[in-house]
C-alpha cells in the first residue's frame, strides 16, 4: 500500500507543472518573422529563452533581440557545436522550428539525432517522410502547419465531420483561395490540411489546385486585406458548390498578423515539457491533441 502510495505521489508530481522559467526553449530561426514572434511570446510566457539559435548556412553572425534576450545566431555549418552547448547547458531543452519548406526534413533529422523533442511549426517538405521519421525514431515531437487555437479548433470540427460524414459533399465542387505575405514561398499548409478533411467528405479537390495570393495590390484590392497586414496575413476561404448550383456553403478564416501563432507555439512547448516530464507513451503529437488535452491557453 506504502509503495502504491509513493508511486503514486510520484507520478503526481511528473504531471504537475512545472514553473515556465524551468523549461528552455530553442527558437530556429529567431531572425525570422515566425521566429521572432514566438521567441518574444515564450520571454513573455516566463520560457527561458536559450540566446543561440540556429539559421541557414552561411548566413549567421548576427544577434537579435527578443523579449530583452540578445540571442546570437549561428549558421546552420556550425549546428554540431551549437547543439553540444546548448544540450549540455540546457539538458531539457524543447526546440521550436520555424525556418523554411526546403529545411524541414533535414531539421527534424538533426533534432532527432540529438534526442532533442521539438515543435516543428515550419509547413512543407515531404511531410510523409516527415511522420514517418518522427514516428520511428520515437523523439517528443508536436508537428502541425497551424498553431493558432480557434483555426485549430476549425480543423478539429472539419476532423468530425469528416470521420463521422465521410463522402457527406460528394460532387461538390471546392473552391480554395489563400492570400499571404508576398515571402511565403509554398501553399499553406493549413490550407492543404483542411483540402484533406473536404476529401474524406466527398470532394475531388487536389492540392495543386489551391489558389495562391500573392500579389500585394491584389491583396488589398480583391481580398480585403489591410495595408497594415502586408507583410504578415493568412486569408483562407472555402467555397462548396452543390452539382446544381443551388446549394453553396463557405469557409473562411482571416488572420492578421503572427500573434495568434505564436501564442499557440508556446501552448505546444508547455505540453510536449509536460509530455517528457511524464515519460508519456506517445511521443508524436499534432495541435488538435494539444487543444483536446485542454492546453491552449
Ligand atoms: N505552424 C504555424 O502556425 C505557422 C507556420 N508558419 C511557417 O513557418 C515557416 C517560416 O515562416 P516565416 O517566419 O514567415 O519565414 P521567414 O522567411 O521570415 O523565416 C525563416 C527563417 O529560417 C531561416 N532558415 C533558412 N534555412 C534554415 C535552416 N536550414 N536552418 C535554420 N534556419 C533556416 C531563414 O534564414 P535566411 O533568411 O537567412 O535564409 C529565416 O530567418 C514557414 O514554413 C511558414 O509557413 C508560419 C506561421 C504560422
Ligand atoms: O507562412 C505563414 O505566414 C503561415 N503559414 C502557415 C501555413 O502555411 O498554413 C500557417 C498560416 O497560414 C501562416
Amino acid at each position: 500500500m506504502a509503495a502504491i502510495q509513493a508511486e503514486n505521489a510520484a507520478s503526481a508530481s511528473a504531471t504537475e507543472n512545472a514553473p515556465t522559467s524551468s523549461i528552455s526553449v530553442m527558437v530556429n530561426d529567431c531572425s525570422g518573422k515566425m521566429g521572432h514572434a514566438v521567441a518574444e511570446a515564450a520571454v513573455a510566457a516566463g520560457l527561458n529563452l536559450v540566446p543561440l539559435a540556429i539559421t541557414g548556412p552561411k548566413m549567421g553572425n548576427s544577434r537579435v533581440a527578443c523579449g530583452g534576450v540578445a540571442v546570437q545566431i549561428i549558421g546552420a555549418e556550425e549546428r554540431d557545436s551549437v547543439f553540444d552547448r546548448v544540450l549540455n547547458e540546457y539538458p531539457n531543452v524543447i526546440v521550436v522550428d520555424y525556418t523554411l519548406p526546403a529545411a524541414v526534413n533535414s531539421n527534424a533529422e538533426y533534432y532527432i539525432s540529438r534526442g532533442v523533442p521539438f515543435v516543428m511549426g515550419t509547413t512543407g517538405g515531404d511531410r510523409t517522410k516527415l511522420i514517418d521519421t518522427v514516428k520511428k525514431a520515437g523523439t517528443y515531437a508536436v508537428i502541425a502547419p497551424q498553431m493558432g487555437k480557434q483555426v485549430v479548433a476549425f480543423q478539429a470540427a472539419m476532423d468530425i465531420m469528416a470521420q463521422n460524414f465521410p463522402g457527406a459533399f460528394a460532387g461538390y465542387t471546392l473552391k480554395v483561395t489563400e492570400s499571404h505575405q508576398s515571402s511565403k514561398v509554398d501553399t499553406s499548409g493549413t490550407a492543404k490540411a483542411i483540402v484533406e478533411y473536404f476529401q474524406k467528405l466527398g470532394v475531388k479537390f487536389n492540392v495543386d489546385e489551391i489558389e495562391r495570393v500573392r500579389d500585394p495590390s491584389e491583396q488589398v484590392r480583391r481580398m480585403h486585406v489591410p495595408e497594415d497586414y502586408l507583410g504578415g496575413h493568412a486569408f483562407h476561404t472555402y467555397k462548396l458548390l452543390s452539382p446544381d448550383g443551388t446549394v453553396a456553403f463557405e469557409f473562411q478564416h482571416n488572420v492578421m498578423g503572427r500573434s495568434i501563432y505564436a501564442q499557440g507555439t508556446v501552448d505546444a512547448v508547455l505540453f510536449l515539457a509536460k509530455k517528457v516530464r511524464e515519460g508519456a507513451d506517445q511521443k508524436l503529437y499534432n495541435m488538435i491533441d494539444v487543444l483536446k488535452e485542454g492546453s491552449m491557453r
